[in-house]
C-alpha cells in the first residue's frame, strides 16, 4: 500500500470513527429522547386516569370540563400512537437485523436496522456516505450491507456478474428517478425492457462514427476557448471549472437540439446558471430520503419553482427552452421526414412507444443529456489539467506526443490526430479512474435471478446492489501499491487493468456518452497542452511562447471529492482549479 493511500486509509479510519461516534451520538440522543418521552408519558398515565375519573363525575354540572376531557383524551391517544410507532420501528429493526433475507450479509447493525445512517451521512453531513462505505468495507470485507435493502461490493471479480451486458435482466430502483427528478429518463428507467428500448433510440448517436460529425462544432468551441483565455489577461488566475463546463454544455446542447446558449461567450461562462443547476444536485439526498417531497417538488408547475426558490430561475428558463424544443420536434407535421442530425430528433423519431414520447419523459431525457454531458466531463477535465501541471515529467511526455502528432501549434487538433495517442488516452483513463465525473454508487437490481457471492452469500432477486468507482479504484489490486498516485503509465504497462475500471460504469446500463466524453477531453487537453508550455519553478520557457501554470490549487482541497451529490463536490470554500496563462 502506497504512503498516500495509507494516509487516505488512515484518514478514512479516522473519518469513520468520527462518523460512528456521530451516528452513535445521534442514535443515543434519539434513544434518550424517546426514553424520556416514554417515562414522562408513563409517569403521566396514573394521575391521568385519576384526573379523568374525578373530572368525569363533575362533567354534567360543568360544561367547561368537556373541553379538558377532550384534550386529555387526545393526549392519551397521542401516547398510544407514539408507542405504536416506536414499537413498529423497533420490531422492524429487529426483523431487519436478524430475520431479513439480507441478515447474513456482513455490516454494522445500525446500517442494517434503518435508513437513519444514510440520512445522517448524506443529508445532515452532506453527501458523505461514500466515505463511510469505504470504512465499512475496510472493517467488514468486500461485501457489506449498507442499508436495510442495499448490498455494496468492493470486489473486481464481481463486476461482470453484477453488471452484465446481456444474459439477464438488470433493473434500477425508483430512487434514482426521485433523486434526480427525471423518473422516466434513460438513467432512471426502472424496467430492463423499457431501458433497452429507450437506450436503442439514443445509443447510435454516441458511436465513434456518429460523433465524428461533432468535430467542426468542437473545433469552433475550442477556437472560442482560446480567445477567451487570451482575453482573460496574463498572470490573472482563471477559475477553470465553469470554463470547461461552458464548453461541454455548448457541445452537448448543440448535439441534443441543434443550437445552444453559447455559454462560452458569456462573461461569467454561465456560472449563475450552473449554480442554479447545482441546487437541484444539492437536493438529491433530501429527495432520496423523502420521496413525497421529491414528488411534491417535481409535480409543481414550473412557474412556481422560481417563486419558491428564486435561485432556480435560470434553470427553469432553460427547462422551458428544452420543453419548447421538444414540442417543436415531436409535434412537427412532417416529423418522420425531418433530418435526424440531433439526438432529440433521433430519439423522438426512433422506434419508441407512446409512453416514451410524453412531454414529461422527453424533457427528462433532455435534462439528463445536458446534465450528464456537462459537469461530469468538466470535472474530469479540471482534474486532468491539475495532474498534468503538477507533474512536469508527465507534462513533458504528453507535450512530446502532441508535438509529434500535431506539427502546427497554431492549428487546432483534428479527431484523426488525437485518436490513437497512447499517452493522451492513458492520461484520460487515469484521470477518470481517480476523478470520475459521476461519483454516485452504481445501483442495480436483478429482478428475477439471485446473485451468488463466492458460495458464501446469496443476494435474493429484487435486492438493490451497488459498486462505486471511488472505492474500487483505490482498492483493486490491479492498480498496484500506489492507487492514489496519478500515474498514466500504468495503463500502457498493463492494459488488462481496465477490467477493474468502473469510471463509466459497466454492462447494459453503462455510460452511453463515454465516447463523446473521451473525445471532448482529448480535444480540449490536446489544444491546451499543445499550445501552452509549462511555466513554474525550475522550468525554462522559450521567450515568446505561451505558458500556463497552476495557481494556488491543492489536490485535497480543490480536486478530490469531498461530497457525493451524484457529481463530486470539492471541499467547502474551494475555488477549484485555477490556472494563470501567459502570452
Ligand atoms: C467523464 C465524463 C463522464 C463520466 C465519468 C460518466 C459516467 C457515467 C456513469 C458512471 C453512468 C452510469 C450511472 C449509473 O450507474 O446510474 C453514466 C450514465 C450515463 N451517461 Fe455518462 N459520464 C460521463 C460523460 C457523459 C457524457 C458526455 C454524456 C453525454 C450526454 C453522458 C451521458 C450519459 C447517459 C445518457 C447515461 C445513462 C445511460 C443509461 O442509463 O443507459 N455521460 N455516465
Amino acid at each position: 500500500m502506497g504512503s498516500d493511500q495509507k494516509v487516505r486509509r488512515v484518514g478514512f479510519r479516522h473519518g469513520m470513527s468520527k462518523y460512528m461516534v456521530h451516528s452513535c451520538q445521534l442514535l443515543a440522543i434519539s434513544d434518550t429522547w424517546v426514553c424520556k418521552l416514554l417515562n414522562t408519558l408513563d409517569h403521566f398515565q396514573l394521575p391521568l386516569h385519576a384526573f379523568v375519573a374525578s373530572r368525569t363525575s363533575n362533567m354534567a354540572s360543568n360544561t367547561s370540563l368537556g373541553l379538558d376531557l377532550e384534550s386529555i383524551w387526545s393526549l392519551s391517544t397521542l401516547t398510544h400512537v407514539l408507542v405504536a410507532i416506536l414499537g413498529y420501528h423497533l420490531c422492524l429493526s429487529i426483523y431487519r437485523i436478524w430475520f431479513h433475507p439480507l441478515s447474513g450479509i456482513p455490516g454494522p447493525w445500525y446500517m442494517a436496522a434503518s435508513h437513519l445512517p444514510e440520512f445522517y451521512y448524506d443529508v445532515l453531513l452532506g453527501g458523505k456516505l461514500f466515505h463511510a462505505i469505504d470504512a465499512v468495507h475496510e472493517k467488514y470485507g468486500p461485501v457489506v450491507r449498507i442499508s436495510p435493502r442495499e448490498v455494496h461490493f468492493d470486489d473486481v471479480d464481481m463486476i461482470s456478474i453484477l453488471y452484465p451486458l446481456s444474459g439477464r435482466k438488470t433493473n434500477k430502483p425508483i430512487d434514482i428517478g426521485k433523486r434526480t427528478g427525471t423518473p422516466d429518463s434513460l438513467v432512471a428507467t426502472v424496467d430492463h425492457d423499457d431501458h433497452r428500448r429507450r437506450r436503442n433510440a439514443m445509443s447510435a448517436f454516441f458511436s465513434n462514427n456518429s460523433i465524428r460529425r461533432l468535430e467542426p462544432i468542437m473545433q469552433e468551441r475550442l477556437r472560442k476557448l482560446l480567445i477567451r483565455i487570451r482575453d482573460h489577461g496574463d498572470d490573472k488566475p482563471m477559475v477553470m471549472h465553469p470554463v470547461f463546463r461552458a464548453c461541454t454544455n455548448d457541445v452537448i446542447t448543440t448535439y441534443a437540439f441543434g443550437s445552444c446558449f453559447n455559454l462560452l461567450e458569456e462573461p461569467t461562462f454561465g456560472e449563475p446558471y450552473f449554480k442554479s443547476c447545482d441546487i437541484l444536485f444539492r437536493l438529491e439526498h433530501v429527495f432520496g430520503s423523502f420521496f413525497w417531497l421529491a414528488d411534491l417538488f417535481h409535480h409543481m408547475p414550473l412557474w412556481l419553482v422560481p417563486w419558491l426558490v428564486p435561485e432556480m430561475r435560470l434553470l427553469v428558463e432553460k427547462q422551458q427552452w428544452w420543453i419548447d424544443r421538444v414540442r417543436e420536434i415531436r409535434d412537427h407535421p412532417d416529423r418522420e421526414a425531418r433530418s435526424k442530425s440531433t439526438i432529440l430528433e433521433g430519439v423522438i423519431t426512433g422506434r419508441l412507444v407512446d409512453k416514451d414520447l410524453t412531454d414529461k419523459r422527453l424533457v427528462a431525457e433532455a435534462q439528463l443529456l445536458i446534465f450528464a454531458g456537462e459537469g461530469t466531463t468538466a470535472h474530469s477535465l479540471v482534474a486532468a489539467v491539475y495532474h498534468v501541471l503538477t507533474n512536469p515529467p508527465i507534462f513533458d511526455t504528453l507535450k512530446e506526443e502532441l508535438t509529434a502528432a500535431i506539427p502546427d501549434d497554431k492549428a487546432l487538433p483534428t479527431f484523426q490526430q488525437i485518436e490513437t495517442l497512447p499517452f493522451l488516452n492513458a492520461v484520460i483513463q487515469e484521470t477518470v479512474r481517480l476523478h470520475p465525473g459521476v461519483i454516485a454508487r452504481q445501483v442495480r437490481i436483478s429482478p428475477d435471478t439471485p446473485i451468488a457471492y463466492k458460495d458464501k452469500y446469496v443476494i435474493p432477486p429484487g435486492t438493490m446492489y451497488s459498486m462505486s468507482p471511488s472505492t474500487t479504484h483505490l482498492t483493486a489490486a490491479e492498480f498496484g501499491p500506489d492507487p492514489y498516485v496519478f500515474r498514466p503509465q500504468r495503463w500502457i504497462e498493463n492494459p488488462k487493468i481496465s477490467q477493474a475500471f468502473l469510471g463509466f460504469a459497466r454492462g447494459s446500463r453503462n455510460c452511453v456518452g463515454m465516447n463523446l466524453a473521451r473525445k471532448e477531453m482529448a480535444m480540449i487537453l490536446a489544444t491546451l497542452f499543445r499550445k501552452y508550455d509549462l511555466a513554474g519553478k525550475g522550468r525554462k520557457t522559450e521567450k515568446g511562447r505561451p505558458t500556463m501554470a497552476l495557481y494556488d490549487t491543492e489536490r485535497k482541497r480543490d480536486i478530490d471529492p469531498a461530497s457525493d451529490y451524484i457529481i463530486p463536490i470539492p471541499q467547502k470554500g474551494s475555488q477549484g482549479l485555477r490556472v494563470v496563462f501567459g502570452h
